[in-house]
Formats: structure tokens, C-alpha cells, sequence
């Protein structure tokens, strides 16, 4: 038996840029922010609970103070809203999906998807997640012993086929490599911080990084039409034939207060924005899950012992008695948050930790800061997912952790996102031992999500128990 005893614990402390000592200058600032925004943040914004200055983005409130955080997700959310240039980043794709809508079409869409990500339709998806995981263990299982190889396409390839079973369980109906392909192109066009996106150019005025991102996008959305299309059909046929994936569930999904449906605009943008919102940054969740296992044999050790537990009973215990493997992945999201910031426009004046927010003001929640704040954590660098167990994860203040947001916002496939990134990783834990290669230098960077820079190209190993 191991000793997992405190005293006998290394703790690793996994790589991070080190805060800087002051601001950058204006032109520094847009040359480190198109390359890394994490990399612009300084030692006191990791030491104070808000900093509100001007910046070429225009004034900005950094905040850390979970107080604070309350009031500007929960309390005062309504004086917030979706600020104009993350509508940009994020793309003409998901304009009229639930993730960029506002006022009452986000309220009326948000109540609409709701009964789509329950817990017991969330349940109901376990064996597809399952079934994604077995798929890719058995593709390794070809893999020689000692390969190197990168992890990241392998687990956006994993949480794509996971979406994919659950939404479309019927298959793609066409090439599933072209479907990924054009998936591909357009989201790595979204996200890159175009100059005239900074300094705030009209929409009008071309994007050129962004034109092949549309054209990948035409494709992918044509895709999406013939499925859609070829459902109803199925449905108008016989309801009863249909299978239960997120696309009926989104077919029938109606607004519980006035009995009406999603428009077919809102339908493809809402599957377009699923897999956005939910593919990558569930893969990055299991990317950094894996890389921080491979600097702790301790956990490795437990996890691997937990999936050869739980992984033998029946798949609709897997999300509740995957304890230890949960507790990884949150503690992945808190070091390296795959969504590393929320922010907004205030739309008017409000008072946030003590400091006057104007109108207009972007407010902003760094998850990268918040989640690494010395005024909120012990040890914030270090990598010790027994923060995240039960006894000390109700310690944690509700408001300091934020890798899925909070308030009426709040992610909707969080539950979804963490049961499918569990029995992913226990499936990995299971049969494979995953390291780094030494003198490997890891880099995070945030480009929409939070990635390692170049993939993660590892070593694999089979297990032998
Ligand atoms: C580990 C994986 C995930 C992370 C870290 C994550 C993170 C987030 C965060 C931080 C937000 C709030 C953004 C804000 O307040 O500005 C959000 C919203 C959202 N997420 Fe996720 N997400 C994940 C997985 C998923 C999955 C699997 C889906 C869908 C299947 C999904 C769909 C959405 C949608 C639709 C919204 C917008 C909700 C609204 O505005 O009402 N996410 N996500």
C-alpha cells in the first residue's frame, strides 16, 4: 500500500509565467496580448483584490474578490452585459446561440435548453462517453510501448467524438474526417485577437486572419443543416424511432412559459456553439489533467487504482464514485483554467470592492489571477488535488473558483463537461501511464482557451497490473 500521508507528498509546482513586475506599455500590451494574454498580468494583480486602470482595451476592472465577484455575476448581473469585443473573437457562428445571446432572447433560450442538461439527461449520456472513452483506449492499445506522440489532438479527438455521440448518436452522415476538418479551421479562426479588433475597427472592416474561419464555417454549417433536416424528417415519421441525443432533445426543446420552439437559425447556432463552447475546452480540462499526472506518481497512482475500482462496476455509478479523479480535473481547471477569463460591459454605475465602476467600464474576471491568488489560496502554484476533496471542498469559497463561471451565465454544460471528463480520464488511468519527456519545457497560452503552447507530446506506456 502506498502512503498518500500529507508528509509524504512531493507537491509539484507546474510551469506558469512568472507575474511581471509593473504594466507593460500600450504597444507591448497589444503584442502580448495577441500572443499571450496571461502573460500581461502583473504581481499585484495576483496580490490585490481589484486593480481598475485605463489600458488600450479602454478602462478595465481586473477582480478578485469573491465578495465583489457576487455582486458582478449574481446580484448585479442585470447591469452586465456580453462585451464587444468577445462577441467579435468569438465569431458570426454562435451569434444566435444561447452563449452570445442577450436580454430576453439569452433568458428565453436559457430556460428553453435548460431540460437539456439535467442530471438525469446528463446521466442518460454516460454510456456514449463511456463508449468514446473505450474507443480511444482500444485505438492506443495499437500504439508501440515508449511512442511519442501529441495528446492534444488525441483529446480533441476523444471529447468531439464524445459530443458527437451525444448530440448526433446517428452519425454524421457524411465523411466524419471532412466534418472534423472544417471544424477545425473555423474555431482556430476564432479567437486570435485580430489589431483591429483591439482597437476597436468596425465590424465592416476585413478581418483577414477570419476569411478562411468563414468558409469553414459555411461547410460545417451545411453539415449540420443536412442532419438537422434528415431528423425532423425522422421525427415527423415516427417520434418514437428517434433517438434521445441533444439533437431531438434540441428539436423538441420548447420555452416552458410560452410552449415555443427554437427558430432553425437557433437550432444550428446552438449546435455550433455546443461544440465550440464544449469540445476544446473540455479537451484542455483532460490535457492538463494528463500533463500534471505525469509530474505526480502519487495521484497517478490513485487514480489508476480508483478506475480499476470503479471502471469494474456498472457505468451509472462512474460520475459519483470517481472521487479522486474528479478532484484531479478540478484542480487541473483551478491551475490552468481552460476558459482563463469572463468579462463585460457595465452598463451603468456600480461600486465594486470598494472601487467605482463607470459605465462602459470592461470588468473583468481572470480565472488565471483568481484561481492562483495569494490572498485566496494556500500554496497557489503547487498542484494538490486534495483541495478538491470531499471535507475540503466545501471550504472552498464559492466565488474564488471559477473555471465554469457563476450566476444565471454559469455554464451550462458543466456537469456534462466534468462526467465526460472523468470517465475519460479514469479509461486513460486504467491501462496507460503517460509521461513527459524530460527536459520538456510546457508552455500555457491562452488562445480562447487555455492550452499548452505547440501540444503536449508525451510518452505512452501500457499499465501492468
Ligand atoms: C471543462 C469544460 C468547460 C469549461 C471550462 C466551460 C466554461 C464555461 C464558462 C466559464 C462559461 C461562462 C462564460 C461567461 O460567463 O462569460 C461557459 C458558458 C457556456 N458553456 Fe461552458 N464550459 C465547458 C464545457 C461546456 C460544454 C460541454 C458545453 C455544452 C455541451 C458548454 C456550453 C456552454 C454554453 C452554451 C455557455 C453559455 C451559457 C449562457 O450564457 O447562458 N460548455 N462555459
Amino acid at each position: 500500500m502506498m502512503d498518500f500521508s500529507p508528509a509524504a507528498a512531493v507537491l509539484p509546482r507546474p510551469p506558469a509565467p512568472a507575474p511581471r513586475a509593473g504594466p507593460l506599455g500600450p504597444l507591448q500590451t497589444m503584442w502580448v496580448l495577441r500572443k499571450n494574454p496571461i502573460e500581461t498580468w502583473t504581481r499585484a494583480h495576483f496580490e490585490l483584490p481589484i486593480l481598475v486602470g485605463p489600458t488600450i482595451l479602454g478602462t478595465i476592472a481586473v477582480l478578485s474578490e469573491p465578495g465583489a465577484i457576487r455582486r458582478f455575476l449574481v446580484d448585479n448581473a442585470a447591469n452586465y452585459r456580453k462585451d464587444a469585443l468577445q462577441k467579435r473573437v468569438l465569431g458570426e457562428g454562435l451569434r444566435e446561440g444561447l452563449l452570445m445571446a442577450e436580454g430576453d432572447d439569452w433568458r428565453v433560450q436559457r430556460r428553453t435548453l435548460a431540460p437539456l442538461f439535467t442530471p438525469k439527461t446528463i446521466a442518460s449520456f454516460a454510456p456514449a462517453m463511456n463508449l468514446a472513452a473505450e474507443k480511444l483506449v482500444a485505438r492506443w492499445m495499437n500504439f508501440r510501448d515508449g511512442r511519442l506522440f501529441d495528446v492534444q489532438p488525441e483529446m480533441a479527438r476523444v471529447t468531439l467524438d464524445a459530443l458527437g455521440r451525444t448530440l448526433f448518436s446517428d452519425g454524421l452522415g457524411r465523411d466524419p474526417s471532412e466534418f472534423t476538418t472544417a471544424l477545425t479551421r473555423y474555431f482556430l479562426t476564432l479567437g486570435t485577437l485580430d489589431p483591429f479588433d483591439l482597437l476597436d475597427f468596425p465590424d465592416w472592416a476585413p478581418r483577414f486572419g477570419r476569411s478562411g474561419g468563414r468558409a469553414a464555417l459555411g461547410f460545417f454549417e451545411d453539415v449540420v443543416d443536412t442532419i438537422v433536416a434528415r431528423r425532423k424528417r425522422l421525427i415527423a415519421q415516427d417520434a418514437g424511432a428517434a433517438p434521445r441525443d441533444l439533437l431531438t432533445l434540441l428539436l423538441e426543446a420548447q420555452d416552458p412559459q410560452t410552449g415555443a420552439g427554437l427558430t432553425g437559425a437557433e437550432v444550428r447556432s446552438n449546435i455550433v456553439t455546443f461544440i465550440g463552447a464544449g469540445h476544446e475546452t473540455t479537451a484542455n480540462a483532460l490535457i492538463w489533467s494528463l500533463f500534471l499526472l505525469s509530474i505526480s506518481p502519487e495521484w497517478r497512482a490513485r487514480l489508476a487504482e480508483e478506475a480499476d475500482a470503479v471502471l469494474a462496476g456498472p457505468i451509472e455509478q462512474y460520475a459519483e464514485r470517481l472521487v479522486e479523479t474528479r478532484a484531479v480535473i478540478e484542480e487541473a481547471m483551478r491551475l490552468y483554467p481552460p476558459v482563463a477569463s469572463i468579462s463585460r460591459e457595465a452598463i451603468d454605475f456600480d461600486t465594486l470592492a470598494g472601487r467605482r465602476i463607470r459605465k462602459r467600464t470592461l470588468v473583468m474576471v481572470s480565472q488565471w489571477v483568481l484561481h492562483r491568488h495569494r490572498l485566496l489560496w494556500d500554496e497557489p502554484d503547487v498542484f494538490d488535488p486534495r483541495r478538491f476533496l470531499p471535507g475540503a471542498r466545501e471550504k472552498i469559497d464559492r466565488f474564488a473558483y471559477l473555471p465554469l463561471g457563476a450566476g444565471p451565465r454559469i455554464c451550462i454544460g458543466g456537469a456534462f463537461a466534468l462526467q465526460e471528463a472523468a470517465i475519460i480520464l479514469a479509461h486513460i488511468m486504467r491501462s496507460f501511464t503517460l509521461e513527459t519527456r524530460k527536459g520538456y519545457e510546457v508552455k500555457p497560452v491562452q488562445h480562447i482557451t487555455l492550452r499548452p503552447e505547440g501540444g503536449l507530446p508525451m510518452i505512452l506506456r501500457r499499465r501492468r497490473v
